[in-house]
């Protein structure tokens, strides 16, 4: 049976692909498409209802899975609205503070929710491999990580270079707040061995490019991730919401829950 599905912010980068995608693709129904009051022209292309309001799609298919990229505020407004009237979502919105982050994970008790910064196969991948490689190679390699994006990306660093960051710092059994060096510049003195670096490069059209560095004494692993288009993160959210319509709330799910 095909998932329904809701795209909110139908009109935007990461929106508007994941809308063309589930409307070409009989393993989905696109139920509905939702856009900010005075923006939804061109929505028609769509043979689908077109809305303004989240509540009013969702109470016409309750059963449909809300797919939101958008920005923090509007998504922690999504997560009200499902558990308002029951619905399900998957997010992949960044740049939330911990505190909005803590209201997903409260919120996931109620409602079936995931939230990925990457929904990239291979991200998540590298999110499973990294900690094997952190053991292996030991304190001697020094941690960083860059990133790259389009030069109309509001957040930084991104969301994935906080997750992958987040990701070696359990692998080494620290802290990030403690940690993590996400700015360098003038006489900052030697690098200590416990820094992990996270820094940001934004410009042009890249879609999106994230590198783990190990540095070491002699040598240097450097894993580098590039997406070539959006619809890498677009068909990773469209099996996300496959996988969700058929999970109950419990926790907040990510795309290692999917890919397992
Ligand atoms: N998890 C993943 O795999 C990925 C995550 N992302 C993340 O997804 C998010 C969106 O990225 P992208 O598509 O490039 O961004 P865009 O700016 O292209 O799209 C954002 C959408 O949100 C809407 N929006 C913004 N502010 C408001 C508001 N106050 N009220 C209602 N709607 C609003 C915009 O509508 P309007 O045009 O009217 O402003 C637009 O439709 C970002 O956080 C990005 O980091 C991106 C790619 C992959
Ligand atoms: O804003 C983007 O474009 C992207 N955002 C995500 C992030 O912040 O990690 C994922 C992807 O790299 C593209």
């Amino acid at each position: 049976m095909a998932t329904e599905i809701i795209v909110l912010g139908a009109k935007g980068r990461m929106g508007s692909t994941i809308a063309r995608l589930a409307d070409n693709d009989p393993d989905y129904a696109l139920c509905a498409v939702i856009e900010r009051e005075g923006n939804t022209d061109g929505l028609e292309v769509y043979s689908t209802f077109v809305s303004t309001n989240l509540q009013d799609a969702l109470l016409k298919y309750p059963s449909a899975v809300v797919i939101d990229f958008t920005v923090p505020k509007v998504s922690l407004d999504t997560v009200k609205c499902c558990k308002e009237v029951g619905g399900k979502a998957v997010i992949g919105t960044t740049g939330f503070s911990s505190e909005e982050l803590s209201y997903l994970k409260e919120n996931s008790k109620d409602i079936s929710l995931l939230w990925a910064p990457n929904m990239s196969v291979g991200i998540n991948v590298l999110l499973k491999i990294l900690p094997q490689l952190v053991k292996i190679l030991g304190e001697k390699y020094d941690l960083e990580i860059s990133e790259i994006h389009h030069k109309f990306k509001k957040d930084a660093p991104s969301g994935t270079a906080l997750k992958l960051a987040q990701c070696l710092a359990e692998a080494r059994g620290v802290d990030l707040d403690k940690v993590g060096k996400f700015c360098r510049h003038g006489i900052i003195g030697e690098r200590s061995s416990e820094e992990i670096g996270v820094q940001t490069l934004r410009g042009g059209d890249v879609v999106g490019d994230h590198t783990v560095y190990f540095l070491g004494p002699g040598e240097r692993i450097e894993i580098t991730h590039r997406a070539h288009s959006r619809e890498t993160f677009a068909q990773g959210a469209l099996r996300a919401a496959k996988w969700l319509a058929h999970q109950k709330p419990g926790k907040l799910y990510s795309m290692s829950d999917v890919l397992n």
